[in-house]
């Protein structure tokens, strides 16, 4: 397990670009399986989840070529579906949230798919079921052992449907959508996800010659072809990577540029932060978040009363950004209500931040008030263990801004998520070091 050492309380300066969506990546990867045909992709993040993934497609016969740093070219025109049934393959392919997207495209290709339950972040539950009443709406045969916790689905021929979902998952969207393209008739998917990594999804199937309408809506319409081509395609900046740094200048009270942002794609992200009294300018495509000398203040509701941020699925906030907020609010003028109604383990890392002197009520597991401290008190140095991603990078904010040295184990959960991260905290002015071992 890796280590970071943090010497807090000091401001940053300069310029910060973001890496190419991790949640978008995933998406992508697995849609090189829909095609013999060759698919560049640029802009991948180089994290663990994401290297994983590369490993897994490669494993299962996916020609993988690292064209340059970021840049990397795939060709599924040889692949070896023995390997889904491998011990290796049961193993590895639980490493990460993201692998579960494989399912869709084999199955809509090669006539099966299987996975073994997927991991990623402990946050609450996590069920499949969207995913696989889906693929059985296309007409799949699903089993699901519970030894071994290995899903699969099998079917000679898919065949169009209409369908509603009963929940807007992200992944699931994506994987029926992925299963969908290649089956014989139109689908459609009421109640879809469409989040921006959604959108991205369903334009490059369409450049790979699917017919997807619809697109950035909760209702798709999807024409099956017979076959898809290669394409090109780069990831958009990954908007929970600019919303960490937009709450990492805020809490540092730092003169920060994230560059790049994308900013017509971040849907709420800018607007929540100026809710919690942020300043963010608009120069050009990148956002500029001036040294907040004075504070900020949380903005009350027109009646006065006091501020909710919740999540909600796309054009809503992102629950991956709501641990951020909260960490931002410690120290804001005022007081919000966080409110995760999604995932239902992802507050309890408020305990670590009540140790380092944050105000903060844990309602329940979905819901935490916070009470700011304006400044007008530090939070205190201190040892803590990374219970997921954004738990993580939301005490290593926590950790910048605050008095003395802290340490955060397992930092590998951050690792998951944030690129280079040390080197990329450094170059602005942070004081990070990062140690193997305990
Ligand atoms: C690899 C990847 O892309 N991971 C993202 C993806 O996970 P993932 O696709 O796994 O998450 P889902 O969208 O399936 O659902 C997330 C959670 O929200 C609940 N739910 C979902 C939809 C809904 O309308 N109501 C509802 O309550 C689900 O029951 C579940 O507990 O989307 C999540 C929700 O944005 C993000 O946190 C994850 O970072
Ligand atoms: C929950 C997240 O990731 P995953 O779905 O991969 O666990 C996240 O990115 O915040």
């Amino acid at each position: 397990m890796g280590t970071f050492k943090i010497e807090g309380g000091h401001q940053l300066k300069g310029d910060i670009q973001p890496q190419g969506a991790k949640n978008e990546a995933l998406q992508i990867l697995c849609a090189v399986l829909l095609t013999p045909e060759q698919v560049t992709i640029n802009n991948i993040p180089d994290i663990i989840d994401i290297n994983k993934l590369i490993a897994l497609l490669s494993n299962l016969g996916v020609k993988v070529n690292r064209v340059s740093d970021y840049s990397y070219t795939f060709q599924a025109d040889d692949i070896n579906l023995d390997y889904m049934q491998s011990a290796e393959f049961k193993k590895e392919g639980s490493g990460l949230r993201g692998s579960i997207m494989m399912v869709g495209p084999l199955l809509a290709r090669f006539g099966k798919g299987y996975i073994p339950k997927p991991g990623g972040d402990k946050i609450g539950r996590r069920r499949l079921d969207t995913h696989f009443e889906g693929f059985i709406n296309l007409g799949a045969k699903f089993r699901y052992n519970r030894e071994e916790y290995f899903y699969g689905v099998e079917s000679d021929e898919l065949i169009g449907t209409d369908m509603l979902l009963d929940e807007a998952s992200v992944t699931g969207t994506a994987n029926i959508v992925m299963a969908a393209v290649l089956a014989k008739g139109t689908t459609t998917i009421y109640n879809a996800a469409c989040e921006p990594y959604l959108q991205q999804l369903c334009k490059m199937l369409n450049r790979m010659g699917a017919k997807i309408s619809g697109v950035g809506s909760n209702l798709l319409t999807i024409e099956g072809v017979d076959q898809l081509g290669g394409t090109e395609h780069t990831m958009l900046p990954d908007m929970i990577e600019i919303g960490s740094w937009i709450g990492l200048a805020a809490m540092t009270k730092s003169e920060l540029t994230i560059k790049n942002v994308s900013w017509d794609d971040l849907g709420q992200i800018p607007n929540v932060f100026a809710k919690l009294g942020i300043t963010l300018e608009r120069r050009g495509d990148d956002i500029y978040i001036p040294e907040h000398k004075d504070g900020y203040e949380i903005q009350n509701y027109i009646d006065g009363s006091i501020l909710t941020i919740a999540d909600a699925p796309w054009p809503g906030f992102t629950p991956d950004l709501l641990s951020i907020v909260l960490v931002v609010a410690t120290q804001a003028r005022g007081e919000v209500l966080i409110h995760q109604k999604m995932f239902e383990s992802r507050l309890f890392f408020t305990d670590k931040l009540i140790d380092m002197g944050a105000k903060i009520i844990l309602c329940d597991p979905h819901r935490a008030t916070v009470i700011g401290h304006d400044f007008k008190s530090q939070l205190k140095a201190t040892t803590m263990v990374s219970p997921d991603i954004r738990a993580g990078i939301s005490l290593l904010i926590a950790a910048l801004s605050a008095k003395g040295t802290s340490t955060i184990h397992n930092i590998e959960q951050i690792d998951r998520g944030y690129q280079h991260i040390v080197k990329r905290l450094q170059r602005i002015g942070a004081k990070i070091e990062r140690f193997e071992g305990n």
